[in-house]
């Protein structure tokens, strides 16, 4: 235990608690909320619980394709840089309120490179003068 009383990340458990926090932040976002409008919250967040699961346990309990699914909503609704860096604020607010060590270290890490990842196929390289 920490000075400040926070712990790392050490069981699935802990890993409902950081998406369902998360997500709780994300519905209620004026940017990145309405890209969530129809969601099955329940079915999502099971899904979710299995890749952060697997990202930072190695569970193997996610064998999605994100990048096909972000896709896929891109086509429908565009996703921009700054859709990108608000997902990755609130996840990094959300994984510092909770946990510290290596593991939320690893999951702000894992978050953030998946992320650029998935701007730079989606929305363009981001040092391009053409991105916005
Ligand atoms: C601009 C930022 C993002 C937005 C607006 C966004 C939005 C969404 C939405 C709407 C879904 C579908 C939810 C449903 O079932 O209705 C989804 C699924 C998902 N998102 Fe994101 N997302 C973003 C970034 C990310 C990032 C950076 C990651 C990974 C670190 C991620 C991981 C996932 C995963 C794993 C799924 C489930 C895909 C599957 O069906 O297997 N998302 N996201």
């Amino acid at each position: 235990m920490k000075k400040n009383g926070k712990r790392d990340i050490e069981t699935v458990e802990d890993i409902k608690l950081i998406v369902d926090s998360f997500y709780q932040k994300v519905s209620q976002d004026k940017l990145i909320g309405p890209f969530f409008e129809k969601t099955n919250w329940s079915k999502h967040l099971a899904t979710m619980y299995n890749f952060w699961d697997n990202a930072i346990f190695y569970s193997g309990t996610y064998n999605g394709n994100p990048m096909k699914s972000h896709t896929r909503l891109h086509e429908k609704n565009p996703l921009s840089k700054k859709h990108f860096s608000q997902w990755n604020k609130l996840f990094t607010q959300t994984v510092d309120e909770l946990f510290e060590g290596e593991k939320a270290e690893l999951a702000k890490r894992r978050a953030t490179s998946i992320s650029v990842v998935m701007q730079t196929k989606i929305v363009g390289n981001n040092i391009s003068p053409l991105s916005s």
